[in-house]
């Protein structure tokens, strides 16, 4: 008998959206069709006409493990993860320890491997350990970074001297550098300036559009001195929007075999500067929130194709933590659970259609981060049976109590989002209304550069 029959469904299958009926069996998608008379499984889901789409890979989250287990842990995480729709997450490396060599892999991987409930990549960091990069790729890691060209919630800066020597050997092992691209003497020039002015606002205006665009004009032009594959984190303006338009743009002109891509995260497309009244600090991240014209510019960008990734850049802290006046308050907000319901909604409101939806989403961040080579992001038989049902006529009040993140708040306190009624890992229901998956059921997705570690 097969495991799980969802019926009375619809799909985005053969590029359109289509009535159709998912068989599920051993983990994986066995049949996808209008009607599967004759089948039958154990279990069957009634989605009373509404839709089964990819679970949600996001590719940027901090889960605080090792080191910050008051904040979140991979427990946690995961949990938050899976109620908002999301199978697969790729975990970044500023934690305590951050993950730098062999050791500090080892014991996020050991920790997450006990505890995830969800399917996981780990990210190796850059730092001051270049001569350690080769044995993170060895050990798995999915990518390298977010490397950070200005300090945000990390210790892990570097210079440009030594940022082309990290891409150099990435180049070298054939691997991807994830970029949080912000300048540093930009962003220490405009705190100087600001000192005194305690607005939350000034936190915009410390780490400018000037502040993100010239990290991006840098990261390029050593990415293409180096010939590294790049993926950069997080875009959040508009000039560096064009310039990512107008590089990739070049590169496909020129048939270049090298890669580039980039995200954006929820918080800017569907938060903007005019939230600072409301947030205060709790609107404080990094890249910071932006204006109405650089908003536009990004939802135009996932309309066109220019943005590959929506990722949550799920960071979050404490309630107790994000108090306090706007210079000393952390900066990071919670994203993993509200990261598909807000992207639902905005696929209802006709902001852009359900087919950029699972693109940016799961297809093309399966694809740049090597996880179809583990089955995901592909909807199509034979593929993990990683599904989402929900009803898109169902639409919630984002409340804080609902969410599992650690966070304890969200920055979409009363916005609308449209959550899963079932999250499907792998065959699996982890997801019905309650968390039903069993901690630590989680795989570890190990990266293209992974060779047996035998000690
Ligand atoms: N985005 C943030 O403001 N903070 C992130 C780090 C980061 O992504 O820069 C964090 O780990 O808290
Ligand atoms: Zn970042
Ligand atoms: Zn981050």
């Amino acid at each position: 008998m097969n495991d799980i029959l969802i019926k009375n469904t619809k799909v985005f299958y053969k590029n359109q959206l289509q009535s159709g009926e998912v068989l599920i069996d051993e983990g994986k998608i066995k049949k996808i069709a209008k009607n599967l008379k004759g089948e039958d499984a154990d279990r069957h889901i009634d989605a009373h006409g509404g839709l089964t789409i990819p679970a949600g890979i996001d590719v940027h989250v901090h889960f605080r493990e090792p080191g910050m287990t008051h904040k979140e842990d991979w427990y946690s995480g995961s949990c938050a993860a899976a109620a908002g729709g999301i199978g697969t997450v790729v975990e970044h490396p500023n934690t305590l320890p951050p993950v730098i060599d062999r050791k500090s892999f080892r014991e996020k991987l050991k920790l997450a491997n006990r505890k995830s409930i969800i399917d996981f990549g780990i990210n190796g960091g850059v730092g001051k350990n270049i001569e350690k990069l080769e044995s993170l790729w060895g050990l798995g890691i999915t990518a390298f970074g977010e490397i950070f060209m200005a300090e945000s919630t990390a210790d892990l800066g570097l210079d440009s001297d030594l940022l082309k020597e990290a891409l150099e050997t990435i180049q070298q092992l054939g691997a991807l550098a994830c970029i949080h691209a912000e300048d540093e003497n930009i962003k220490c020039d405009n705190e100087i300036l600001l000192k005194k002015d305690f607005t939350p606002l000034s936190h915009s205006r410390i780490r400018s559009n000037q502040c993100e665009a010239m990290a991006v004009k840098k990261a390029l032009e050593l990415s293409g001195l180096t010939s590294v594959n790049t993926h950069f984190c997080h875009i959040s303006t508009l000039e560096a929007f064009g310039q990512l338009k107008r590089e990739k743009y070049i590169l496909e002109k020129e048939k270049a075999s090298r890669h580039l891509s980039f995200e954006v995260a929820p918080h800017h497309l569907f938060l903007s500067d005019r939230d600072w009244d409301r947030l205060g600090t709790f609107g404080k991240m990094n890249p910071p929130l932006r204006n109405r014209q650089s908003v536009k510019a990004l939802v135009n960008g996932i309309n066109d194709s220019t943005v590959d990734v929506v990722a949550s850049d799920h960071a979050p802290h404490r309630m107790s933590e994000k108090e306090g006046d706007i210079k000393s308050a952390p900066s990071g907000v919670p994203g993993v659970e509200t990261l598909m319901p807000l992207m639902m909604v905005g696929v209802k409101r006709n902001l852009f259609p359900l087919k950029r939806l699972i693109e940016v989403t799961s297809s093309n961040p399966a694809r740049i981060f090597g996880l179809d080579n583990h089955g995901k992001g592909v909807f199509a038989e034979g593929y993990d049976a990683d599904l989402i049902v929900m009803d898109p006529r169902n639409v919630k009040s984002i409340n804080s109590d609902m969410l599992h993140s650690k966070a304890g708040w969200t920055p979409y306190e009363g916005m609308e989002g449209i959550f899963p009624e079932y999250t499907i890992s792998r065959g699996e229901i982890i997801w019905d209304g309650d968390i039903v998956g069993r901690r630590g059921r989680g795989n570890f997705l190990p990266g293209a550069g992974s060779v047996k570690d035998d000690d």
